[in-house]
């Protein structure tokens, strides 16, 4: 089985990035995460791509850039430069612009921690909460111009339980992402999708 190359874009602790290293270097996973891009300079990310051996790992500080645009315009120059045919959004806390999306349309894709379509943007986990709902969980989805309303390849729930805050919630759902981003980007490679209207039809 061949393998895709990857780059991974985070922002953040980088427990996503994490686990797809594990699964790579355990043979679990048939990608080659070739670049891993943060957009923050203590992104904990950066240590794990490193720690992993990832040959390219990149800080971007968006201040050197003037505006959205320019930086992702050198985000999408050094996922070219480096062959990337997959980009992995792992707690990457950036709004891609739209004319990054359309440059790489269909080979974006993310990981929200909430049953999408409900709960979208940068507080989730504290909205579901404060909703009252009794399930929430984890969606891995295609990215594209309307924020976290691509096409969804993968869902897990976890029950909300009474006593649960944002961080008791977020742990549970991050126990379902550290098994659901793998298997899925395996799948991706492995099986593949075909996409009818906003459906994902795996081939298997
Ligand atoms: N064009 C798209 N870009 C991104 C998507 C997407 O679906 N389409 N998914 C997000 C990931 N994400 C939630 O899953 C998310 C990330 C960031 C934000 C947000 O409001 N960011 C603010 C800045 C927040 C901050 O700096 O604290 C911003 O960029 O102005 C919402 C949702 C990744 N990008
Ligand atoms: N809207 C985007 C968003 O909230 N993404 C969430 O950020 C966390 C990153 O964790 P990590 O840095 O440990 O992988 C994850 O829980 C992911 O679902």
């Amino acid at each position: 089985m061949s393998s895709k190359s990857i780059a991974v874009m985070a922002s953040g602790r980088g427990s996503n990035l994490k686990v797809i290293l594990d699964a790579v270097a355990a043979g679990e996973c048939p990608v080659d995460v070739r670049l891993v891009i943060c957009d923050r300079g203590d992104a904990k990310a950066l240590d794990i791509a490193r720690a992993a051996g990832v040959a390219n790992v990149i800080y971007l500080n968006p201040k050197d850039y003037d505006g959205r645009e320019q930086f992702d315009a050198e985000c999408a120059d050094l996922l070219d430069r480096h062959g990337c045919q997959w980009i992995v959004l792992a707690g990457y806390m950036r709004i891609l612009s739209s004319s990054f999306v359309r440059r790489f349309r269909g080979r974006i894709i993310n990981i929200h921690p909430s049953i999408l379509p409900a709960f979208t943007g940068a507080r989730a986990v504290e909205d579901a909460l404060a909703y009252g709902v009794k399930l929430s969980g984890c969606t891995v989805h295609l990215v594209d111009e309307v924020l976290d309303g691509g096409p969804i390849l993968a869902q897990s729930i976890v029950p909300v339980l009474d006593d649960d805050n944002r961080d008791s919630l977020h742990a549970r759902i991050q126990i379902e992402e550290h098994k659901l981003y793998p298997a899925t980007l395996k799948r991706m490679v492995e099986d593949g999708f075909t996409i009818e209207g906003r459906r994902v039809i795996w081939a298997s």
